[in-house]
């Protein structure tokens, strides 16, 4: 894909089309440049300043969109807003006006959105008459050859196999922007081998093609980008249109991000296909842990009883199972999210660089740290909730009540052992604490609170208090389970209770941690993470550190 992406970089001139080059590829034929006078020079001097003038003459603009149907006759800008306000009524001298072509749901909400930024629109169609009535009234709509002539940028909204039949107004096109917003199915994506928006600057050679809006929805550009996801992608070879889109965008409310080269269009057009990157492999794993427990506490709880002793505790299966399977799956993603850190340091310790690259596995689960994190906290918090569940069942109620008949029958009064009150205070605070720690790293990993934070902030938060984290559930488990891995009578089938299978994984990291606390591997680990080398090219000493540079090099 990145090969291909080259090709098709290089086949294309970087810096907009160039006078002495004719079309190689496209649609029907268009004028020799070169004896008619190049287009898009016209652009470059005066279309580029119209719309760099754009925002600020945004906040002149009374244009309003009206009456139409449905929600598109909602106006963007209130006529109140307008009207109380005497410098934004103040007519324009010149408004900015865009092309559109296509009347569908995507031309109709753009439409609607560029009126109420402020610009004025003109939509072609091949059946003006039947459409026009869907837009704003401000909206001029238009036959195609009509609506292209005078605007400098057009958004194509039209599907990719309806490009080739817009071949006709490639005169009319020549020189202009063309903004390619198409989403391509996950099929088509995968059939294509260009872009959409490639395939559409092959029919336009003549045009600046744009890549911009295919990650906004219909619906968002109507509704305005008060939520969701405001970042709009834009790529284009010819850096001036790309300049020039990226200024309507911002009019428009939205925040361009800018992805370089059409060769990215590829890339950009995957964008809406995607679902979740990143969290496929940490949910796969959760899921896996969670079965694997889930198997193994059912035989435990549920099973043996069943067939040892000819218990029915099927009842257990809906509540008590799964509180004993999610604080597993929380812990030990919690551990899976440290242990390769340590890994990692181990690592650099014995190469003595950090020059060298990690394994790949290595790499990929340093990089999925924040979303096993956020699922061990998912399961955390859930844990949680069903803990408080636990007392509520009509189980434990008839337990109790069954308890207390015994007691009264055998003739005893008193039933209080205060090892196990001391037990069950303990380790329901320290899951508190632990569960609180854990919220704190939840929160500072929203965008947001991460942005006001500077990164010794951040990583105080991640690093330290997610170690911290581990350390306060580690006591949870056991001082949860006490002395009950000691006790015959835990093993069922001879299986050890669960909390033993998922201490060893913690435990390891926990110990690993406080070895490379100590001294001499934690000042060759800075040293190493400094630049220093082994028998390297790059060799210093850390200040204030002469001494110990020589002894600690030898670790
Ligand atoms: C609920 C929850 C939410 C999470 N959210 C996020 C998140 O939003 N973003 C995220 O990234 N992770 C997130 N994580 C994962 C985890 O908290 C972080 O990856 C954390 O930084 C891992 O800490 P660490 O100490 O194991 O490793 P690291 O912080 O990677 O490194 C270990 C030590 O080495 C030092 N070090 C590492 N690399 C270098 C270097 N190149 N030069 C010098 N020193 C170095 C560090 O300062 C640190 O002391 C989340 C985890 C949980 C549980
Ligand atoms: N809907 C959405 O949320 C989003 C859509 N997009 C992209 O916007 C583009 C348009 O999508 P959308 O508005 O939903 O689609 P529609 O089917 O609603 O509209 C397509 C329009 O294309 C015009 N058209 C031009 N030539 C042809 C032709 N030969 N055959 C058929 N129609 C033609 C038609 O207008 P007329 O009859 O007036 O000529 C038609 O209204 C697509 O590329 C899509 O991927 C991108 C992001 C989001
Ligand atoms: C408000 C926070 C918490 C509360 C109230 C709580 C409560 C409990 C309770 C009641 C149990 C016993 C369950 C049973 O009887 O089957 C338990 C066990 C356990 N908890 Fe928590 N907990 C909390 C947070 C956490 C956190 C953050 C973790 C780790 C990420 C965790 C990990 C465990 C583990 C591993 C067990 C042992 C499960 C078993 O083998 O049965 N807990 N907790
Ligand atoms: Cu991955
Ligand atoms: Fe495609």
């Amino acid at each position: 894909m990145q090969a291909e992406g080259e090709a098709a970089r290089l086949a294309k001139p970087l810096a907009g089309p160039s006078p002495s080059e004719k079309p190689m590829s496209g649609c029907a034929q268009v004028g020799d440049p070169s004896e008619e006078g190049w287009p898009s020079s016209q652009w470059g001097c005066q279309g580029i300043g119209e719309l760099q003038t754009l925002t600020g003459q945004m906040s002149h603009q009374p244009v309003v969109a009206t009456k139409t149907s449905g929600d598109m006759d909602k106006p963007l800008i209130s006529r109140h807003l307008v009207d109380s306000n005497s410098s934004l009524a103040e007519a324009p001298s010149e408004v900015p006006k865009v092309g559109i072509l296509g009347s569908g749901d995507f031309a109709r909400s753009l439409a609607t959105r560029l009126l109420g930024s402020g610009f004025s629109v003109v939509v072609g169609s091949r059946n003006p008459k039947r459409t026009a009535w869907l837009f704003p009234s401000a909206a001029h709509v238009t036959f195609q050859v009509e609506a292209v002539s005078s605007p400098e940028v057009i958004f194509v909204a039209v599907f990719r196999e309806h490009y080739s039949s817009l071949c006709g107004l490639s005169d009319q096109l020549a020189g202009k922007i063309l903004v390619d917003v198409s989403n391509p199915t996950e099929q088509e994506h995968l059939g294509h081998r260009e872009s959409n928006a490639e395939y559409l600057a092959s029919l336009f050679p003549t045009c600046m093609v744009v890549k911009a809006f295919n990650v906004i929805s219909a619906w968002t550009l109507l509704s305005g980008p008060r939520d969701g996801n405001r970042q709009v992608p834009i790529c284009s070879d010819q850096p001036e249109a790309k300049r020039a889109v990226s200024e309507m965008v911002h009019a428009m409310g939205f925040t361009p991000v800018d992805m370089g080269t059409l060769a990215s269009a590829r890339e950009v057009e995957a964008m809406p296909l995607r679902l979740l990157p990143g969290w496929k492999v940490p949910t796969l794993l959760a899921l896996g842990l969670f079965i694997c427990f889930y198997a193994y506490n059912f035989i435990r709880d549920v099973l043996q009883p069943y067939m040892q002793e000819g218990k029915n505790k099927f009842y257990k299966l809906p509540v008590s199972v799964v509180n004993t399977t999610l604080p597993c799956v929380a812990y030990v993603l919690l551990s899976l999210v440290y242990l390769p850190g340590v890994l990692a340091a181990a690592l650099q310790l014995r190469r003595g660089t950090k020059y060298h690259r990690f394994p790949d596995w290595l790499d990929h689960w340093l990089q999925h740290r924040k979303q096993i994190g956020l699922l061990s906290f998912f399961c955390a918090a859930l844990h949680a909730l069903y803990s408080f569940c636990l007392p509520l069942r009509r189980s434990h109620r008839y337990e109790l009540v069954n308890l207390a008949t015994e007691q009264v029958l055998a003739n005893k009064s008193h039933l209080w052992d205060e090892e196990e009150v001391w037990r069950m205070e303990i380790y329901l605070s320290l899951g508190v604490l632990a569960l609180g720690t854990l919220s704190l790293l939840a929160v500072t990993s929203l965008p947001s609170i991460a942005n006001s934070l500077n990164w010794r902030e951040f990583s105080f938060v991640q690093s330290t208090l997610g170690f911290v984290a581990l350390v306060l559930s580690t006591l949870h488990t056991l001082t949860y389970g006490w002395t009950r891995a000691f006790k015959e009578r835990h093993y069922k089938f001879y299986l050890p209770p669960t909390f033993t299978l998922t201490l060893l994984v913690p435990c390891v990291v926990i110990l690993a941690k406080g070895l490379f606390l100590l001294p001499c591997f934690s000042r060759r680990l800075t040293k190493i993470r400094r630049g220093w080398e082994k028998d390297g090219a790059v060799k210093f000493t850390l200040p204030a550190d002469h001494t110990l540079v020589e002894k600690t090099s030898l670790v």
